[in-house]
């Protein structure tokens, strides 16, 4: 059958990537977490000195700094999950700490940084057969997807998914702080003035607030069957 390409957009911590990861695995597919991305620029950003003392971005330093910036991913032999590698040092629990959560979005929001990233990301769908999930991929990476998901769930049921998470990984972070951040992000992520988080008109949306792992894979799977079906 043809292949074709997935988007699934939505708000922070609503179970986006546990979806996508999973009926790329089922279907074949190659699976890119865009967020991922974002997140490997901010640590890069922070262990690189490029945060001042009140938080802001040092953006000049950061803009020439960027063509020095290499992500990539490779699957983990063990898990067949994929691990994030900034300038080949493996980063995937370290972009996932509070640390980097709570600085990402105002680096995300830069122009120079989402022009750079979402041209590599455009370059990995190129030959179709992709599931991406992030906050622009119906809307500015792959306008032209066959199949268009919008996620979300309340932002307390969210926080306490985030929240058992990083609990579960022995990370220490309030309820409180989770739901901040959470609030927080997709605020900074919904008003910025480039590639704004929306549902594109042609996505489905999915609010998975009383829905369980199993349940969204199931309803993404029939969803991945009919828009295969449709562009075939
Ligand atoms: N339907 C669901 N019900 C309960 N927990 C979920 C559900 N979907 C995902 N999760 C859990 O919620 C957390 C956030 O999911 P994740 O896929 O990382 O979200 P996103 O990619 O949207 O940020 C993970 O710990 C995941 O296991
Ligand atoms: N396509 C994307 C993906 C993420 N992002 C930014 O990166 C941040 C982290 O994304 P993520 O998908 O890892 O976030 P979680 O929902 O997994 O916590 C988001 O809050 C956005 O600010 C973006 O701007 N565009």
């Amino acid at each position: 059958m043809k292949k074709i390409i997935i988007a699934i957009d939505g708000f922070s911590s609503c179970g986006k990537s546990t979806m996508a990861k999973d009926l790329a695995k089922e279907i074949g597919y190659i699976y890119i977490d865009s967020g991922a991305m974002y997140r490997a620029v901010t640590l890069y950003c922070l262990e690189n000195g490029l945060f001042n003392t009140d938080g802001s971005i040092q953006e000049e330093a950061l803009r020439q700094q960027m063509r020095q910036i290499q992500i990539s991913f490779q699957l983990n032999p063990e898990t067949q999950r994929p691990m994030t590698f900034l300038n080949g040092k493996n980063v995937e629990e370290r972009i996932r700490t509070m640390e980097v959560s709570s600085h990402v979005s105002p680096v995300a929001a830069l122009d120079f940084v989402r022009k750079a990233l979402v041209q590599q990301q455009q370059e990995m769908g190129k030959e179709k057969g992709i599931v991406m999930d992030g906050r622009d991929i119906g809307t500015a990476v792959f306008p032209n997807a066959e199949l268009k998901i919008f996620v979300t769930a309340s932002a307390e049921i969210r926080a306490q998914r985030r929240y058992e998470e990083l609990k579960a990984k022995g990370q220490d972070a309030s309820f409180e702080e989770i739901l901040h951040n959470v609030e927080e992000r997709d605020r900074i992520d919904q008003n910025r003035a480039v590639s704004p988080l929306r549902k594109a008109d042609d996505a489905i949306l999915l609010d998975n607030s009383h829905l369980t792992i199993a349940e969204q894979k199931q309803w993404l799977k029939e969803q991945f069957e009919k828009a295969a079906h449709a562009s075939h």
